[in-house]
């Protein structure tokens, strides 16, 4: 069939909006149609050429939601009009990883997923007769696509795509992060660096489980008074603090966070953020995805006494498990995410969304079709 698609033909440049060519789901494969997209910092970060598995020419997105249009032979959980989530985590609830109870990192398709290609070596997307890569087995910029139906989450028939998306990947992320990963307990102090779409996510997530102090960094300053809203209790602005950071921050919390989160990528902030926790305790989460070649660091008497550096990956979600609960929790009114939809705009205007994001006017942009 012929689909509508945002192709990333180069790093660097900009999305062209075209028609491609989308082969059937094959077997353990389901075609979905896409309904709504956010944009997330990661989109930005592959096409800017800096993701070492950066493939192009490339399908992105993996924030979507949207409705099974068929399913390839075999596939026994889904059925065409189910909503669903597309899942760059998938689930299988078979491979060594799922088994273990201690990951949410199903390996059963990681390789052909970092190949931007199916299960089975080959692509379902094609241009002019050439391939086209995945991305992250999702390639939600595009009105359809074909997913594993291991990565698909099915979520209940009422919840709103223009909303729920968020959970495809910001939302989800920020929220496991402090109950999954750092499993954040009443009481105590927090620090969140980036107060962006995975960030305000850490930031009501703590607050949803009792944190005593939300303590938010960010550049920006348009950015706090959503962070406010949904939890923070103090706004800091690495520009306006003079001396040490780590310092100002240790003394703001009263001798370190018991947990910090580091959420825009930045290696240079998630040694701060390391070094912000307490000493004896303090828990450090890495959720920012950095760019090839690049380290992080810190003398090893940090972690000696007591700090832990630890990391996230869809904020330890297992995501046809957790996920369908998190649509829930929206529908409950128990998490905002009406409040990170910044604009709604036709895919069309993809690299408006990006240039959006790239100049912090937005925490999301969703995309529809
Ligand atoms: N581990 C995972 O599973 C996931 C990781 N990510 C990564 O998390 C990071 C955040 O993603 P989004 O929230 O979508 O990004 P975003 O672009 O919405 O937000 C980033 C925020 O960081 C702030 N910031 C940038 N430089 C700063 C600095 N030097 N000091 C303080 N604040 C600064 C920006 O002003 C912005 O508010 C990205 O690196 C993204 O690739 C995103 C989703 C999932
Ligand atoms: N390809 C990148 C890795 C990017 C990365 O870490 N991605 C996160 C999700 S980011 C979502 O917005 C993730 O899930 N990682 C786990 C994984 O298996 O990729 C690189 O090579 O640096
Ligand atoms: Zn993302
Ligand atoms: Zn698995």
């Amino acid at each position: 069939m012929q689909v509508k698609a945002a192709v990333a033909f180069q790093a660097g440049k900009p999305l062209e909006i075209t028609t491609v060519d989308l082969a059937p789901p094959q077997a353990g494969e389901v075609l979905v149609e896409i309904k709504a997209t956010g944009v997330c910092h990661t989109d930005a970060y592959t096409l800017s050429g800096a993701d070492p598995e950066g493939l192009f020419p490339a399908i992105l997105g993996h924030e979507g939601a949207g409705v099974v249009v068929e399913v390839g032979a075999g596939v026994t959980t889904l059925k065409a009009g189910d909503r669903v989530i597309p899942l760059y985590v998938p689930e299988c609830r078979n491979c060594d990883y799922c088994l273990s109870g201690k990951t949410n990192l199903c390996q059963a398709i990681r390789l052909t997923q970092g190949r931007g290609v199916m299960p089975d070596g080959s692509s379902r997307f094609s241009y002019q007769g050439e391939m086209l890569h995945h991305y992250m087995g999702t390639s939600t910029f595009a009105n359809y696509t074909v997913v594993p139906e291991i990565a698909l989450a099915k979520i209940r028939p009422d919840a709103p795509f223009e909303k729920v998306c968020l959970i495809g990947c910001g939302v989800t992320t920020g929220i496991g992060a402090v109950i999954n990963t750092a499993k954040v307990e009443v009481g105590a102090n927090v620090v969140v660096f980036g107060l962006g779409g995975v960030g305000l996510n850490v930031i009501q997530a703590a607050r949803m489980v009792g944190a005593n102090q939300i303590v938010g960094i960010d550049i920006n300053p348009a950015k706090r008074a959503l962070a406010e809203k949904l939890g923070m209790t103090h706004f800091v602005n690495p520009q306006e603090v003079e001396g040490d950071l780590v310092a100002y921050l240790v003394d703001l919390t009263k001798g370190g966070a018991d947990y910090s989160f580091e959420c825009t990528g930045n290696v240079n902030l998630m040694r701060q953020a390391l070094e912000c926790c307490h000493k004896g305790w303090g828990v450090s989460v890495v959720v920012g995805v950095a760019g090839a070649g690049q380290e992080i660091a810190t003398r090893p008497f940090q972690l000696v006494t007591g700090r832990v550096w630890k990391g996230t990956a869809f904020g330890g979600a297992k995501g046809r498990t957790d996920v369908p609960k998190i649509v829930d929790w929206y529908m409950e009114g128990k998490i905002n995410i009406d409040d990170l939809v910044s604009n709604v705009m036709p895919i069309d205007r993809v690299n408006d969304a990006f240039d959006a994001m790239r100049r912090g006017e937005v925490i999301r942009s969703i995309l529809t079709f």
